[in-house]
């Protein structure tokens, strides 16, 4: 009989559902059994005495109230098979809970950043649970450029003693497709507020897109490769970062609200690139985290039109990691944002945790 893990998911949006996708098209030699799937934040389909959820088929299934998490992690911790809880949510209450699954063996792979760039309170919690005896596995890959290959390589590097100098480049999926169409080396009056619209239609932005556009996101992004690399960063609001959302919409209720509103910032936005333009320069979105200095920033900066910056294609994240044994930095390109890709990273995750993991 073929070896097996079982896996409680959560969420079934733009990420989940192209997870959920591609796991029932899966073929490995060990067997996914789905014993508890969070169709959204209100319902979920709960296997009966674990036997596995049809996937292919969830969504004709019927479904009940979710359980809380005390209830979830009971459930999995009575599963007879080992635990992966594949959260496919930003939610940042499920992020706060993970040392408590960590700590009842069950393993974690997520795109969700919330947890490991929170409080670095949370994060000594999540990994010292990991190391703990019987602890679950982490696995977190597409919580920096997607299904790109950072976490994992960077983790491994630092562990087989290389020294990170600096770690800098274009870390959001969304702003890099908002500023490749909206600023580029010919003159053009694409509105801000249309690329961003787009940006969201194609589920490259954050359920919210304001997380984006305050720069939030980025943060994040730079807060983990900046821990990974050694430097014990507080949180992702302990370094300067740029924000583009308008003061006057930094407090409007919901992200409905702020799309709408956004059109009435598009001529600030045009001045802004216009200006850049004059100087023959392009406005693209940063991150940086220097280990020497001990300082990381996030913003928006110019760059003139034969940087490579200038010439990026769709929602492509450049990231460069200067180290010791790297002088010459490695530098690592592709997709930063979309349903596919980050499902690939996340299901990547999914099946290193397996193999380690299945009985
Ligand atoms: N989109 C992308 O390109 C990338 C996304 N990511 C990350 O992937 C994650 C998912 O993003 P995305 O798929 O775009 O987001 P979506 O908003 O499309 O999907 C989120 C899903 O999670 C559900 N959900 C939220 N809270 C809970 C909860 N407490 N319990 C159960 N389900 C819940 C939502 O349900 P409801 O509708 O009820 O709220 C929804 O189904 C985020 O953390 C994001 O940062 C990472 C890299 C790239
Ligand atoms: N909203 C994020 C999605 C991936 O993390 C981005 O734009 O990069
Ligand atoms: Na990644």
């Amino acid at each position: 009989m073929s070896k097996s893990v079982n896996l409680a998911i959560i969420g079934s949006g733009v990420v989940g559902s192209a997870f959920l996708r591609q796991l029932s098209q899966l073929k490995d030699t060990i067997k996914y059994n789905v014993i508890y799937l969070a169709v959204n934040s209100r319902q979920a389909i709960i296997a009966q005495d674990y036997t596995p959820i049809d996937v292919a088929q969830y969504k004709s299934l019927d479904t009940e109230p979710i359980l809380t998490l005390d209830k979830l992690t009971t459930f999995l911790k009575l599963s007879p098979k080992p635990v992966i809880l594949v959260d496919n949510t930003s939610n940042a209450q499920l992020a706060e809970y993970y040392p408590k699954f960590v700590e009842a063996g069950i393993s974690i792979a997520t795109p969700n950043k919330k947890a490991f760039s929170s409080d670095i309170s949370v994060w000594n919690d999540i990994f010292a649970k990991e190391a703990a005896p019987g602890g679950g596995l982490v696995y977190h890959e597409a919580t920096v450029g997607a299904g790109l290959p950072i976490i994992g390589p960077l983790k491994e590097n630092v562990k087989c003693g290389d020294n990170i100098y600096k770690i800098e480049g274009i870390f959001s999926g969304s702003l890099s497709f908002i500023f490749n169409k909206f600023s580029t080396t010919v003159a053009s009056d694409v509105k801000f507020s249309d690329v961003v619209a787009e940006a969201k239609q194609l589920g490259y932005t954050e359920p919210d897109p304001r997380d984006d556009l305050s720069g939030m996101d980025v943060a994040r992004k730079v807060t983990i490769v900046g821990r990974i690399a050694g430097l014990p960063i507080e949180s992702p609001t302990s370094f300067p970062v740029n924000s583009l959302i308008p003061k006057d919409l930094e407090s409007v209720a919901t992200g409905a609200e702020f799309m709408e509103k956004l059109p009435l910032y598009d001529a600030e936005m045009q001045k802004l690139k216009d200006e850049a333009f004059a100087e023959g320069k392009v406005l693209r979105f940063v991150g940086s985290v220097d280990l020497k200095t001990k300082k990381a920033s996030v913003g928006i900066e110019k760059y003139s039109f034969d940087h490579p910056f200038a010439s990026l294609k769709g929602s492509d994240n450049v990231i460069s990691i200067t180290s010791e044994r790297y002088p010459n930095p490695i530098v690592i390109q592709g997709a930063g944002a979309g349903d596919e890709q980050t499902a690939g990273g996340v299901l990547a995750d999914t099946l290193k945790a397996a193999h380690r993991l299945a009985v």
